[in-house]
């Protein structure tokens, strides 16, 4: 297995950067997931990886070795990297062990040490009662599985995921997830795994390289992520956060007192933040609390609230802000209908840092 380095990696089409300024260090046996929304340039990094496009600035580095920057580019061939597509691209007409030992053959490897090498790699992912089978009579997860095993058979340096999950059901993603990730445990395989779903991020990654707009927002472990978002394009994104204004009143060693819609409220800060006037917070739902008779909150009204099994899903419009809705889960299935008033406490939150890049 390798690493991967993409240093100050830029892709350019026309004048569009689709790729612009990236570096992500990638560890030996890492798990990365790179997250973000359609079209923040989550495939062109990965056909950058893979050599199917040459980086218009930057280096891209694979076990230490430069396959591609401004002067060249190692062909994908030669790179020793697999790659587990979405539509899993599998030949209808071979088996599966035939689709399995398909480069082994083209690369005349010997019989003999071909079949092992196939047996081996279907017993990796769990498939070697199905050598046999042909793809139609395959499920779509199993359909997968043949796919990884495929792209194991070549001994890979690192294995890039093209949301390998994104064609399956809800049920399966869960256990395909699971799959994953005893995967990558018994193997040790660095893996770069492409997604727009947070959740399947979240539940497999090491780390998160979240992108924008062809940008690295922010590259942490699914907790920070969450917990303490840098900007305020990863705080909205990861986990729906809320992003109110904020007026930082003090702040000192990961404390800070903040006015937010006219209410004072004491949230974690990075330990190098200070005052200022224009800032914003990141809030979720177990921040807020609706405040008991005579106690401080953000007066407002329920503008919406929809029963979504087991919790509320309630908009609330603050009165000093009302276009600012604020949406949180509230647990029970009854107590807020439309045109309610009520009082929000924000009882904790994140300062989202000022002016900070990731
Ligand atoms: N060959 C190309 N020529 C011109 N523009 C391109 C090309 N490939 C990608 N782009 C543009 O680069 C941007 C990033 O595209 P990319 O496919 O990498 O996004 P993505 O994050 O994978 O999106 P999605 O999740 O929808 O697949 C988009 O605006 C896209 O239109």
């Amino acid at each position: 297995m390798a690493g991967l380095t993409l240093s100050n990696v830029t892709k350019t089409f026309g004048d569009f950067d689709a790729v612009k300024d990236v570096s992500i260090d990638v560890r030996d046996g890492e798990f990365l997931a790179v997250l973000g929304p359609s079209g923040c340039g989550k495939t062109t990094l990965l056909r950058l990886v893979a050599g199917f496009e040459r980086v218009s600035d930057g280096r891209i580095l694979i076990g230490g070795e430069t396959v591609s920057d401004a002067g060249g580019s190692v062909p994908p061939e030669k790179r020793r990297v697999g790659i587990v597509f979405q539509n899993y691209a599998l030949w209808p007409h071979m088996t599966v062990a035939e689709n399995v030992g398909y480069s082994l053959k083209v690369a005349k490897v010997d019989k003999d040490e071909a079949k092992r090498k196939v047996d081996e790699a279907l017993a990796l992912v769990d498939l070697k009662g199905l050598a046999d089978r042909r793809p139609a009579n395959l499920s779509g997860g199993q359909r997968q599985r043949v796919a990884l095993a495929r792209c194991l058979v070549a001994a890979p340096s690192l294995v890039l995921f093209d949301e390998p999950l994104a064609n399956l059901d809800v049920h399966l993603r869960a256990s395909m997830e699971d799959e994953f990730a005893a995967f990558h445990k018994r193997t040790g395989t660095t893996i770069v795994y492409i997604t727009h779903d947070q959740s399947e991020a979240m539940a497999l990654a090491d780390r998160i390289a979240v992108m924008d707009n062809g940008r690295l927002a922010q590259l942490a472990t699914p907790r920070e992520l969450y917990n303490e978002p840098a900007n305020e394009m990863v705080a909205s994104f990861i986990a729906q956060g809320i992003v109110l204004p904020a007026r930082v009143l003090s702040a000192e060693g990961g404390q800070a007192r903040v006015e937010v819609l006219g209410q004072e409220v004491a949230v974690r800060c990075r330990p190098d933040d200070g005052p200022r006037a224009a800032a914003s917070i990141c809030v979720r739902t177990p921040d807020l609390e609706i405040a008991g008779e005579g106690e401080p909150g953000v007066e407002g009204t329920v503008t919406r609230a929809v029963y979504k099994g087991g919790a509320l899903r309630v908009d609330f419009a603050p009165a000093a802000d009302p276009d600012r809705v604020i949406s949180f889960e509230y647990p029970g299935h009854t107590g807020f209908e439309e045109g309610a008033r009520l009082r929000l406490r924000i009882v904790s939150g994140w300062l989202i840092p000022g002016g900070q890049q990731a």
